[in-house]
C-alpha cells in the first residue's frame, strides 16, 4: 500500500557565516544557525555569548558586520527593524513592554492586526471580541481582561506580552528570557503556553533557566564565544563535554 510521503520540512531561517563585531569585539563570529518552519528551538549559552545580539540582528536592531541571514528566502540585512516586523519576526523582550493603564482585554485590542488574517488557522473568521477571548483564555487572563495592566503580576505581564505579538500573527517568534524574575510556578505555566503556542508557530526560545528549558526543549543550539557550540535534544547538549566546560564557573547545566 502506498503511504503519503511526509511533509518535506521547510527552512524559515539560514543563517551563515554571521558576524557582528562592536568596536573589534566579536559579539558574534561567525555564526551558522537553520531552523525549520513549526520548530521550537531553544537557545542558550553563558554570559556574553551572544544570545540577545543574535536577536538584535534578527530583528534588525543590529547590523551584522558580515555573513547572511535569509529569512523565507529573502534576505534581511539590508532591511530596517519595521520591515523585519513587517515580514512576520515578532520579538518578546525580556522586561514587559505593556501599557499600565490599559486592561489586558484593551491591551491585546491594540496588538490585533486585522489585515493578517489573524489566527486563520486557530480560530476561523470568529469576530476581533472572539479572538481577543480566546487569546486570553490562551494566555490565562480570562479572568483579569478588565484590571489596569499594571495591576497583574510580572508573570502576567509577561503573557499578555507574549499575547500581543502573537496577535500580531508572527511568522517567527522570537523570546528573549521570558522567565527571567518568574516564580517557579509562573516558570512553569509559561512552559505549558509556550507548548501551546510550539503547535501552530514557528518559536526561537533564548534562556538561562535550566529547569525551564528542560521543560520545553526539543533541539537546543548552545552558542559560545558568538559562535556554534553544539546542538541536539536537551540530554545530549547538557551531557555534552564541551557545554559542561563552557558553563563551569558560570550557569552549570543542572536538571
Ligand atoms: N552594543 C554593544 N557594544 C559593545 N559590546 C556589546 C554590545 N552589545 C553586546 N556586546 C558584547 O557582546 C557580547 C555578547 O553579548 P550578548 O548580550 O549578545 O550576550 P548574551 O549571550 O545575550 O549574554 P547574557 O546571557 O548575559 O544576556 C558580550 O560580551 C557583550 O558585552
Amino acid at each position: 500500500m502506498l503511504t503519503a510521503a511526509p511533509a518535506a520540512t521547510r527552512q524559515i531561517l539560514q543563517i551563515q557565516d554571521l558576524t557582528v563585531s562592536f568596536d573589534g569585539f566579536k559579539a558574534l563570529n561567525g555564526l551558522n544557525f537553520s531552523l525549520d518552519e513549526g520548530e521550537l528551538r531553544v537557545v542558550i549559552g553563558p554570559n556574553g555569548a551572544g544570545k540577545t545580539t543574535f536577536l538584535d540582528v534578527l530583528t534588525g536592531k543590529v547590523k551584522p558586520t558580515k555573513g547572511r541571514v535569509l529569512f523565507k528566502g529573502k534576505d534581511l540585512i539590508k532591511l530596517k527593524e519595521y520591515q523585519i516586523s513587517n515580514l512576520g519576526i515578532g520579538r518578546k523582550f525580556q522586561t514587559p513592554r505593556v501599557y499600565q493603564n490599559l486592561s489586558p482585554r484593551q491591551n491585546l485590542e491594540l496588538s490585533f492586526n486585522p489585515n493578517k488574517g489573524v489566527f486563520s488557522t486557530l480560530l476561523g473568521k470568529r469576530d476581533l471580541t472572539d479572538k481577543i477571548d480566546a487569546l486570553l483564555e490562551t494566555i490565562g487572563l480570562t479572568h483579569k481582561d478588565r484590571i489596569p495592566a499594571g495591576l497583574l503580576s510580572h508573570g502576567e505581564k509577561q503573557w499578555l506580552e507574549i499575547g500581543m505579538v502573537i496577535a500580531q500573527d508572527p511568522n517567527l517568534l522570537l523570546l528573549d528570557e521570558c522567565v527571567a524574575g518568574m516564580t517557579d510556578k509562573e516558570t512553569e505555566a509559561t512552559g505549558e503556553l509556550i507548548q501551546s503556542l510550539a503547535k501552530d508557530h514557528t518559536i526561537v526560545v533564548i534562556e538561562h533557566d535550566m529547569v525551564f528549558v528542560r521543560q520545553i526543549a526539543r533541539k537546543v543550539t548552545v552558542l559560545h564565544q558568538g559562535a556554534l557550540l553544539c546542538e541536539g535534544s536537551f540530554e545530549e547538549v547538557k551531557n555534552d563535554p564541551r557545554v559542561i566546560e563552557v558553563y563551569l564557573g558560570s550557569h552549570k547545566a543542572k536538571g
